[in-house]
């Protein structure tokens, strides 16, 4: 059995409905989706956006192989053999229309927006929801962090406490992107090129009959990579003064000790004696590093502490999104094949917020060309001429729509970019540098009010009247 071949990642549901179409003929027919999200996580002003390479990748390999045809054949529901002979065929002919990797999100605007028949739309709802949900989790997760230590060096040391290996290499990727500057995920790094980077364990320390043996003998084996954790048995009286001796040690070979790392206690007193130890002996250069269960808000508390700290590992926090462990993104049908046209479709519910938008849809950025900020997400039907030629729009907020602000001189910039055409992908994928690029550049279109991580200020998404319109159209007629 091949554990990263990903045909399968679906649930069966949408194995039963592929099926149920081909029995009634209408496999074939015409379906657009939209993935998107309800409501931010972490109490953030923004999400970022993750999860397509993934995606990417896991389209390119979608086929059905003779094993899971096998497996199919043993299912429950016997599918007819001659179902399962249109699935050895299956190739995925549909297009799909994305946000970039690194790109600045928010709720209820799509993310992702799938065309094409409904047999392959409805397979790949799982595991497009499932790459593009926990990347752009840790992605904003991440963000945070970085906000909270703009200047500092971040370490992504997740691993062994993530939701299995997946979500540690892909949740390393998510982090980097959003300004992490390395992993302790050896994989992670030869995957996607993040640097790596460690220091070393308790069990180096303990091995040892002393502190300072164990120092030593690790200075002396990686002299240029020397970060030594401090906190085995006394921080203070034990561990920074053998670093400070394996430190002059080093000199004496000519080489300079990296750092200390602090792994327990209270962060702000330790790193702040620390350093005026270090700095009494001559050793203003050896940095601190410290870890053990961060988050952005001790972080953020330990710095308002005056703590001397220059560089963060962050593990179990970050990678398992301790605070808030899912993303609730959904994938909609809003438009579906009737006759020679599609139509749009809606979803209802009690809950204005969760009533769908119908229609295809193209997302725009609207810049205020004056501010070069962005004054809110405008969502609208595809192909309409108003954004098109940049007419003044009027932008209105769709729960509240007496709620309403025009604006003229703007620049539209779509959100959405062209990544598969009729089954053959389109885009070229960039490096992770260029969308680390990408996403430093996108926060730079942002004012700090949304950016702030403590109730940050509700950025508009709002609908063209025409998607409004559609829209109250479509509850009329339902409520008829
Ligand atoms: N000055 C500080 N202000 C706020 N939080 C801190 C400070 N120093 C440490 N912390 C955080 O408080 C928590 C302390 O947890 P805990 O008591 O388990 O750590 P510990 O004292 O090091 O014990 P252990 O040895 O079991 O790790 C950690 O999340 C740590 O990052
Ligand atoms: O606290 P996190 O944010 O999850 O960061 C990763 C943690 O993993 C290690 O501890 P562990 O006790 O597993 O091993 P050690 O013996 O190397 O400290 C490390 O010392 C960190 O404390
Ligand atoms: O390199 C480190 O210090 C490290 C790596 C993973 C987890 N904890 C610490």
């Amino acid at each position: 059995m091949t554990y990263d071949h990903l045909t399968l990642h679906t649930d069966k549901y949408q194995i039963n409905m592929m099926f149920a179409h081909w029995m009634n003929g209408t496999q074939n027919r015409k379906a657009v989706f939209e993935a998107y999200f309800r409501k931010l996580p972490f109490g953030n002003g923004y999400a970022v956006f993750a999860g397509l390479e993934r995606i990417i990748s896991y389209i390119q390999q979608l086929k059905f192989d003779e094993e899971s045809i096998a497996y199919l054949a043993e299912q429950e529901e016997r599918y007819d053999p001659k179902f399962l002979d249109e699935l050895r065929r299956f190739q995925f002919q549909g297009s799909i229309w994305s946000a970039l990797e690194g790109a600045i999100v928010f709720p209820s605007e799509p993310l992702v927006r799938v065309e094409g028949r409904i047999f392959e739309a409805q397979l790949i709802e799982t595991a497009l929801l499932n790459f593009m949900n926990y990347q752009t989790l840790i992605a904003t997760k991440a963000a945070r962090i970085r906000h909270a230590a703009p200047e500092d060096i971040l370490m992504e040391f997740g691993t062994r406490r993530a939701q299995e290996a997946d979500a540690a290499i892909w949740g390393a990727r998510a982090a980097y992107i959003s300004g992490f500057d390395a992993t302790s995920n050896m994989r992670a790094g030869m995957l996607f090129g993040i640097p790596t980077k460690g220091t070393h364990a308790h069990s180096w320390v303990q091995d040892y009959d002393t502190e300072e043996e164990a120092f030593l003998r690790f200075a002396e084996a990686l002299p240029d990579q020397v970060t030594l954790l401090v906190d085995t048995y006394e921080t203070l009286r034990s561990g920074v003064p053998n670093a400070i001796k394996t430190a002059k040690w080093l000199e004496t070979r000519g080489k300079r000790m990296q750092a200390i790392r602090l792994d327990s206690g209270d962060l702000a007193y330790l790193s702040k004696t620390a350093r005026k130890m270090l700095d009494e002996a001559g050793l203003s250069y050896v940095k601190i590093v410290a870890s053990n269960d961060l988050d952005e808000n001790i972080i953020f508390n330990l710095k308002a502490q005056g703590a001397a700290i220059d560089s963060w590992g962050v593990g179990t926090q970050l990678i398992t999104a301790a605070d808030q462990p899912s993303l609730g993104g959904v994938y909609k049908l809003v438009a579906r094949e009737r006759g020679e046209k599609l139509e749009p479709v809606i979803k209802i519910s009690g809950n204005p917020e969760k009533v769908s938008n119908p229609g295809s849809k193209e997302i725009y950025r609207i810049i205020n060309r004056e501010t070069g900020k962005a004054e809110a997400d405008y969502v609208a039907l595809l192909g309409e001429r108003d954004i098109a030629q940049r007419e003044p729009l009027k932008l209105f907020d769709p729960i509240h729509p007496y709620i309403s602000k025009n604006i003229s001189e703007y620049e539209a910039a779509p959100l959405l970019h062209p990544i598969f055409d009729q089954g053959k992908q389109v885009y070229e994928l960039p490096s992770l540098e260029q969308i680390r690029g990408y996403h430093r550049e996108q926060l730079s279109q942002f004012w700090p009010e949304t950016l702030r991580k403590l109730n940050p200020e509700k950025y508009p998404v709002v609908l063209s009247p025409k998607a409004w319109q559609l829209k109250m159209d479509l509850i009329e007629q339902h409520r008829e």
